[in-house]
């Protein structure tokens, strides 16, 4: 067991203060054409431990601050539950709900735009205690001298204003005020992204010391994977969504299991020259959170995905077939968003109908085998009809498996860990086999 790990077990307790089932925060139509709501946040389950630090990571857009806002209910759920000490706090309002969010609170990335630059930094803290009336206005005073000491700034800060202050010290005024009403529960959304590295280091310190201090249990959203490896006890990992995989941070970081993982991780620059592992760079683009794929939500970039078996083609031209499927979704995209009487005017249906070009383009250095051959040309001829749609569904059932179908089950990978992915099933080969079969080098060890 790492050092980490033991650090972990010690201070929590291990009871349950989160648990999150099935949840799902989308954002509805608005835009120009209206349409599909986005799914920011698409059927997540896990649990936060209290007193501890979990992290969030993925790329930019994948849902981590929808996700943060909805358990400390900023954001309306969809569906779905988040038992807070027992409580679904998805159901409260009113009262109940403004009487709750004491319980939790959250600090923002970016402290210059956060605090609003016309009050003090006294008002700005008080302002929480003032909302919920917390004793007399004396003792409000009192209180926010005592939080000044704690978050380390200086009982005459309490007049001056945030502009005033260095970025670091105005992120410790954004935790002062998250503090005021004694939270269990604090998200902390890139808490030091927009702080120079050394002030970073401080700000880091000052959480752990208060998380100490108060118990209190985190939500930690980063980017930075360093940073929530050095600061989180157990890490999500989160796609278009989804949590791909959960488990401790350092078992996560050694042996990623999840093929999402692997790629997201294979990311951070090696700090040892000589070390082999291969960047995996994942194909295309993510998929739009308003039209995600429908098995696996990795499925259209997962460099492991399964393949059907009554197909026999080489790596390369399975990766072309990738790319074409990829070329055709993306049509298929762009002809559902947009209206038919701006298609003519935009003169669209010419447009899209050019799928000999595309096979050309992707398929003229490679030999297709016969049947591949075939299905691509059948492909061609749904668009030439103009139907990219059904060239879309047709690709799916010719070359799509379980993946492009199926949502995963999360699978226990090992102690305390659950990947989401199909290649866990006994009848597949695990991610990390896959993936060096198809000649990446991995993180493994
Ligand atoms: N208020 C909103 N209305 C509509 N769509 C939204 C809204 N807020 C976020 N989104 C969309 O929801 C998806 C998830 O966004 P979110 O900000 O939660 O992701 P994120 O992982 O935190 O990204 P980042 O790391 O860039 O902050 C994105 O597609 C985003 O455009």
């Amino acid at each position: 067991m790492s050092e980490s790990i033991v650090d972990t077990v010690s201070h929590q307790t291990g009871e349950t203060l989160l648990d999150v089932q099935d949840l799902k925060t989308y954002y509805e139509g608005g835009g120009l054409f209206g349409g599909d709501p986005v799914k920011a946040v698409d059927g997540v389950n896990f649990e936060i431990a209290r007193g501890e630090t979990f992290g969030l990571v993925g790329e930019s857009g994948c849902g981590k601050t929808t996700l943060g806002r909805t358990l400390i209910q900023l954001e309306t759920a969809t569906s779905g539950t988040v038992s807070f000490d027992g409580t679904d706090i998805t159901e409260l309002s009113g009262g109940d709900l403004k009487q709750w969010r004491r319980n939790a609170q959250m600090v923002f990335q970016d402290p210059e735009s956060s605090l609003n630059d016309r009050m003090t930094v006294g008002e700005i803290i008080r302002e929480p205690l003032d909302v919920h009336e917390q004793g007399t206005a004396r003792e409000r005073r009192e209180k926010v001298r005592t939080l000044l000491d704690e978050v380390g700034l200086m009982p005459e800060h309490y007049y001056r204003y945030p502009h005033q202050f260095s970025g670091g010290q105005r992120q410790r005024i954004g935790i002062a005020r998250a503090l005021a009403l004694e939270p269990e529960f604090v998200v902390l959304d890139e808490p030091v992204s927009a702080l120079d590295v050394s002030v970073q280091a401080q700000i880091l310190n000052l959480l752990e010391e208060l998380q100490e201090e108060f118990g209190l249990t985190y939500l930690f959203i980063a980017h930075d994977l360093s940073v929530v490896r050095h600061i989180c006890d157990r890490v999500g990992v989160m796609y278009l969504g989804n949590l791909m995989e959960v488990g401790p941070t350092e078992q996560l970081f050694q042996n990623p299991e999840n093929p999402y993982t692997r790629a997201l991780l294979s990311a951070i620059p090696e700090p040892d020259p000589t070390a082999q592992a291969d960047r995996i760079t994942l194909p295309g683009s993510p998929p739009s959170p308003r039209d995600p794929p429908e098995g696996c939500p990795f499925a259209t970039r997962c460099p492991v995905r399964i393949r059907p078996e009554d197909i026999d083609a080489s790596d390369e031209v399975w990766d072309r077939i990738r790319e074409f499927r990829d070329v055709i979704r993306e049509r298929s995209r762009a002809e559902q968003s947009i209206g038919e009487r701006l298609k003519e005017r935009l003169g669209f249906e010419t447009a899209l109908a050019d799928g000999d070009e595309i096979v050309d383009e992707e398929f003229s250095d490679v030999d297709l085998p016969p049947d591949v051959r075939e299905h691509v040309e059948q492909a061609v001829t749904y668009l030439s009809d103009g139907d990219p749609d059904a060239a879309r569904a047709y690709l799916k059932e010719a070359f799509g498996s379980r993946c492009d179908t199926e949502t995963p089950q999360y699978y226990d990978v090992d102690d305390r860990r659950t990947s989401f992915c199909h290649r866990h099933a006994t009848d597949h080969d695990a991610p990390g086999e896959e993936l060096r079969r198809r000649g990446y080098d991995t993180h493994d060890g």
